[in-house]
């Protein structure tokens, strides 16, 4: 176990890292052993005991999602946007020792972060734990393909002001959420959603709390609402019964999901409480039929295990709140069918979750800017990417019910959630967290 005083004198930390990293058929395993941080007016025992896991074939999951267009993922190798879960992941860390300049900078910076006071978590607890938030950084800059020695402030920012701390209190939740069954009693996988604006960054943000789950041992599954979305043959369906809907000409709005599947899916998912049962994640093919997506090939749907711990589930439309028709219309008539549709969302899925991660933004016009980057991001990369103008249109057609319908969930928080049980982050234009304002 770590001891450390961190009010004690500056000191100084040296890390001699040793990695060895193995890659075969997907399964990418990495062991690392002898972490020593010495420093010499505190004591800090970490990594003393050597670990071992696995990165299975999760990376190659949610292909069809665009890149993140993340700024501050520049300097780093992940930076690949739509290609980041298929390649395999290499450790970046110098094998030479070397020289940060303090845990105790770290300590200072964890403490400045907008969200500790929101998740409940003091300046003293951050320093009992200080090992664990060491911990969990570097397992995210590994992930990242990130030089943990030399991270830009951005960088910092995202892991020790956004990802660590969201994920203790993920698991806060989880721990909540158990200790109300009794001993012996089958327990469910806690659904956690994720309310977000398309492009703010909420794949990469469930993708590394996918991982921080599975490094610690807690089996978890992750969804995204695009995963239901209607076969392109149901989609034709929609647009046919709805001429001259732009809303839901394409795929996104309200209507344009099985909602039997979700519910099946979101069922099954709940009952994977035992070891042994399986189950398929069904997942959507965005580059399907030009771009117009499809329902993936059932073959190519990820397994998971059971017993879960914890379903991701995320969206960008997750918890709206169907409105008085007359405030639908007021924004765009053509919301009025897609209000309608909203009705049976509910009932698919909000009343799985049990709670919530709300991603703010000021202004929704940050997702054309957003998605604009991600494709400028994915023609640089010589993929195929959306013209401004394609992007602008794409845009377009979710932006009413944004304008409809983010109020709400901003003030009164997503349909059927516990305000005990909600997490609402603020974020900026670079999507990291923000203090909220009032
Ligand atoms: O591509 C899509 O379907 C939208 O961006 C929603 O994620």
């Amino acid at each position: 176990m770590a001891t450390l005083n961190l009010f004690s004198q500056p000191w100084q930390t040296t890390i001699s890292p040793s990695f060895c990293c193995s890659n075969s058929n997907n399964n990418i395993s990495y062991a690392y052993q002898n972490h020593n941080i010495i420093s010499n007016n505190s004591k800090l025992h970490f990594f003393s005991n050597s670990r071992h896991f696995s990165v299975l074939s999760q990376f190659s999951t949610h292909s069809s999602k665009s890149g993140s267009g993340s700024s501050w993922l520049q300097n780093s190798s992940f930076a690949a946007g739509i290609e980041y879960r298929k390649r395999p992941l290499y450790s970046v860390f110098p094998t030479k020792a070397a020289e940060v300049s303090s845990v105790e900078d770290l300590y200072q910076f964890i403490c400045s972060g907008p969200l500790l006071d929101k998740i409940g978590i003091t300046q003293e607890k951050v320093a009992e734990s200080i090992d664990n938030w060491i911990l969990y950084g570097r397992y995210l800059c590994r992930l990242f393909q990130l030089n943990e020695l030399y991270l830009t402030e951005p960088q910092k920012a995202r892991i020790y002001h956004y990802y660590v701390p969201v994920f203790l209190w993920c698991e806060q939740q989880i721990e909540e959420h158990q200790s109300k069954f009794k001993d012996g009693e089958e327990i469910p996988p806690l659904v956690i959603g994720f309310s977000a604006p398309q492009g703010c960054g909420k794949t990469t943000l469930v993708f590394a709390l996918d991982y921080l789950f599975e490094v610690i041992g807690r089996k978890s599954a992750t969804i995204s609402i695009d995963d239901f979305y209607l076969t392109a043959e149901g989609q034709t369906k929609l647009r046919e019964a709805n001429p001259g809907n732009a809303l839901l000409e394409f795929r996104g709005n309200a209507g344009s999901h099985d909602l039997a599947l979700s519910v099946e899916t979101l069922a099954s998912l709940t009952k994977m409480t035992r070891e042994g049962v399986k189950m398929k994640l069904p997942r959507y093919d965005k580059s399907a039929f030009s771009g117009r997506g499809d329902r993936a090939d059932p073959s190519t749907w990820p397994e998971v295990e059971g017993p879960l711990k914890v379903v991701l589930f995320e969206g960008w439309m997750l918890g709206f709140r169907p409105l008085p028709v007359e405030a639908v219309k007021a924004v765009d008539p053509q919301l009025e069918t897609v209000n309608k549709n909203l009705e049976a969302y509910y009932d698919a899925w909000d009343k799985y979750i049990k709670s919530w991660i709300v991603i703010k933004i000021k202004d929704p016009n940050c997702v054309f800017q957003w998605r604009l980057q991600a494709e400028i991001a994915m023609r640089e990369a010589g993929n195929p990417g959306m013209t401004d103008e394609e992007v602008r249109d794409f845009v377009s057609r979710y932006l009413p019910a944004y304008y409809a319908y983010l109020p709400t969930l901003y003030s009164e928080g997503p349909n059927g959630s516990d305000p005990q049980r909600l997490l609402t982050i603020e974020i900026d234009e670079g999507r990291n967290p923000i203090l909220a304002s009032i």
